[in-house]
């Protein structure tokens, strides 16, 4: 999924640096492969500033480097959860991507994955493209960077930082899925694919005298300061402008496109404290929880959850059910999230290492045990022997998703069926291999009604989601 943040100083802005460095830290759970900065000083049109690295935002971005974005006035940022190219690759797939074009330098940060990035490679490399990696992302920059070049004769003399044009023909060209930052040196833009896939939003930093301080295009709005006011989350096929002179929003791509807004961000990815389609992420996980109890008729002592991502569906569970909420696993906050983790050695070992049991609270206690999803089945096995070493007496699952039988290929890492334990087993299967009493999903129909009830509908926008992983409708045709 990844996580993406830019920011444009208003007028003068000391802290731009530190602000572009805190909204990519509180985008950290949309990706921990990677990370990187990219400025520019809003006057050079062939020079910017980069730190990249791997690992977490506080490894590559530190107090030693980060005054190396002193004096930018625009920055944009990346945190990598790879989903194309090699996995453990170097230091050239860590975004943002720099590319020199025939009218200066222009940076992108993707999130998603370009589910016809195969053809479009193809394309690329027979123009006479030389790649440098194999990500679907490099191709975009590639692809900006031709448009740039065809239509280099009517740019000189004009406004050379604005490329909606160019931007609006070659990610019309391109299919799902994509959510985008594209900076030039002297403004950025915040593109969202016509189905609307990945999130993102635009917001406004507020200084003390009230006057904007800056612009902010984010994935997610928990990344937006505490001084920063939620604008509006980018429309689907909508080109956005984000300058010194303020937000634009400046094309619309495909407006009849069907939506297909990843359901996903609801119910694992999106932090509780976004917004996304009007909706408080919390509140709609609330609601999955409810709309799981009312599907339910388990008799239990208490509800528990794994920690993190379920606790608000177990919160509503429980005042749906009426069945007393205890928290019966400890998180280690030191640990990252398992599953965007890149590979199954390095998710067996957080798992590992991220649950304490509390086993006053788990004895002779028949207990629920709900999570957002069972993907691979790593955490729910880990767990489901850990509660009854500890002496619980029933342990029975309640998944706020319905089980993921189909790979995904919009930007999430489950390429293959075979890796998903609903596709291989049936849920009697995975009862008996997890070693739990009854497992019970959220019906599909209940997710989605869950998810939407709070949508607010208008003459000209009513919502679609990508339910693909769970039903095998795919939003587009994919080639596998
Ligand atoms: O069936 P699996 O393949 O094990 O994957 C599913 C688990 O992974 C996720 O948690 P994760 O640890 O990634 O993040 P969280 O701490 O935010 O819940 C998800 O919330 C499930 O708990
Ligand atoms: N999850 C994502 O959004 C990944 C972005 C891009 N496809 C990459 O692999 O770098
Ligand atoms: S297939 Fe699943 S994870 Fe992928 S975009 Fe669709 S809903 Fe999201
Ligand atoms: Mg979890």
């Amino acid at each position: 999924m990844c996580g993406i943040f830019g920011i444009v100083a208003a007028g003068k802005c000391d802290n731009l640096n530190i602000l572009a460095a805190n909204g990519l830290a509180s985008l950290q759970h949309r990706g921990t492969e990677s990370s990187g900065l990219v400025g520019s000083d809003g006057v050079t049109r062939d020079h910017v500033e980069i730190i990249k690295g791997h690992g977490l935002v506080r490894d590559v971005i530190t107090e030693d480097n980060i005054s190396k974005m002193d004096g930018q006035s625009i920055i944009i940022g990346h945190n990598r959860y790879s989903t194309a190219g090699k996995k453990k690759s170097g230091i050239n797939c860590v975004q943002p991507f720099v590319v020199y074009t025939a009218m200066g330098t222009v940076a992108i940060a993707h999130n998603g994955e370009l589910v016809d990035a195969k053809q479009k490679r193809t394309e690329v490399l027979h123009e006479g493209v030389g790649l440098s990696t194999d990500t679907d992302s490099e191709l975009i920059a590639q692809m900006i960077a031709k448009a740039i070049a065809l239509n280099v004769k009517c740019k000189y003399g004009q406004d050379i930082g604005d490329i909606t044009r160019e931007l609006a023909v070659t990610m019309s060209a391109l299919n799902m899925s994509y959510s985008l930052l594209v900076m030039t040196f002297d403004r950025f833009y915040a593109i969202r694919d016509p189905f609307g896939n990945r999130p993102l939003c635009v917001g406004t930093v507020i200084s003390k005298d009230g006057s904007p301080q800056a612009y902010i295009a984010s994935s997610e709005s928990c990344a937006l300061p505490a001084n920063a006011k939620l604008d509006f989350e980018v429309r689907p096929g909508e080109i956005v402008e984000l300058s010194s002179d303020g937000i634009k929003s400046v094309w619309q791509m495909k407006p009849n496109t069907p939506l297909a807004m990843c359901i996903f961000e609801y119910v694992y990815f999106a932090r509780n404290d976004s917004e996304i389609e009007g909706q408080q992420v919390q509140t709609v996980r609330e609601e999955c929880g409810k709309t799981m109890a009312l599907e339910d008729d388990i008799e239990a002592d208490i509800v528990g959850n794994v920690p993190d991502s379920s606790l608000s569906a177990a919160i509503g569970y429980a005042s749906q059910s009426g069945i007393t909420y205890e928290p019966v696993l400890h998180r280690n906050s030191y640990v990252g999230r398992s599953f965007i983790q890149p590979n199954d050695e390095m998710r067996q070992n957080a798992i590992k290492i991220k649950f304490g049991v509390l086993k006053k609270k788990v004895q002779n206690q028949r207990i629920v045990l709900v999570d957002d999803s069972i993907v691979r089945g790593n955490t729910m096995r880990t767990l489901v022997k850990m509660l009854r070493d500890a002496g619980a007496k029933e342990v029975h699952l309640r998944i706020a998703s319905p089980p993921v039988k189909f790979p995904c290929f919009m930007g999430i890492n489950i390429p293959t069926s075979q890796e998903l334990i609903a596709a291989q087993k049936s849920i009697p299967e995975i009862c008996e291999y997890v070693g739990a009493d009854s497992v019970r999903y959220l019906s599909v129909d209940g997710l989605v009604s869950s998810v939407q009830k709070g949508i607010e509908r208008t003459t000209n926008f009513s919502p679609g989601h990508c339910t693909a992983c769970l039903t095998g409708k795919y939003p587009v045709p994919i080639n596998m």
